[in-house]
């Protein structure tokens, strides 16, 4: 991949995550069972949501300092279906201690939130007990059947991530089984809660038979009303890791 050409902020992130792992094995990993825990919890009848331990951000700044396990049982005893740890070290306060404390004691299918720009991060994911890898088709283009079958081979979901109309045709073309389409710009990061409705129709128009997930600038309850019938998850992060009652804030989100 060629991450020099990757623009704005997002870019930045993905030349310092490939700098952490240049020169590190990229051997694929002992091959494990596909469990599917993550996309299971997505299955559930009516939006389903993926809560996100997200403690700083390059459009918020700090949020909030979580114990992550702490964030995560708050979130489970709330009525989240799945969680998403950031493990991110520079820009959003993850870490690989986060995720391996929340797989210990939450008994919610995790997701590893991170910008994979090197195989080695999959086998990573795999190893602290995340049950799916986010896979951003604004990083890998042209790799990402590549990464999506080095995923699944780990035992992993992959949430393939779009923000337009041509990274939704890769994703459709690579096979991917759940596709988060991204309301954020990750270059301008400006939302537009319209754009997940806008793709979801066009995945469904196009045949997709997999699992939606409508992502980022969800606040409020009534926010949720664009993708409630089109969507099989919505993944929400910054409003609930701020919200200082974070089991409140889901169920105030999922009432
Ligand atoms: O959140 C950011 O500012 C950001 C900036 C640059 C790259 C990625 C970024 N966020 C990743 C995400 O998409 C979100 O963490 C996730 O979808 C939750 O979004 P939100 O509910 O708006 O925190």
């Amino acid at each position: 991949m060629n991450v020099a050409a990757v623009e704005g902020v997002l870019g930045q992130i993905v030349r310092e995550r490939s700098a952490d792992y240049q020169g590190r094995e990229t051997e694929p990993g002992p091959a494990r069972p596909r469990i599917r825990r993550f996309e299971a919890a997505l299955r559930a009848p009516g939006l389903s949501l993926i809560a996100e331990v997200k403690q700083a951000s390059p459009s918020q700044g700090h949020i909030a300092a979580l114990d992550p396990l702490q964030a995560a049982l708050a979130y489970q005893a709330g009525g989240a279906a799945a969680l998403s740890v950031l493990t991110e070290p520079r820009h959003f306060g993850g870490s690989q201690e986060a995720l391996q404390t929340v797989v210990a004691g939450a008994a919610l299918p995790a997701l590893r939130k991170d910008f994979v720009v090197h195989p080695a991060m999959l086998l990573e994911a795999a190893e602290w007990g995340a049950s799916a890898a986010l896979l951003m088709v604004s990083v890998l283009g042209e790799q990402l059947p590549d990464y999506l079958q080095r995923a699944h081979h780990l035992g992993l979901d992959a949430l393939v991530e779009v923000h337009d109309e041509a990274e939704l045709r890769l994703a459709l073309d690579a096979g991917a089984e759940i596709i988060g389409v991204n309301n954020r710009d990750l270059r301008s990061l400006q939302i537009d809660l319209e754009n997940s409705p806008r793709l979801i129709r066009q995945a469904r128009a196009a045949g997709f038979q997999g699992l939606l997930v409508a992502e980022s600038g969800y606040r409020t309850r009534a926010d949720l009303d664009t993708v409630r019938a089109l969507a099989d998850a919505v993944l929400v992060g910054s409003s609930l890791a701020g919200s200082g009652d974070l089991g409140r804030a889901v169920r105030e989100l999922l009432a």
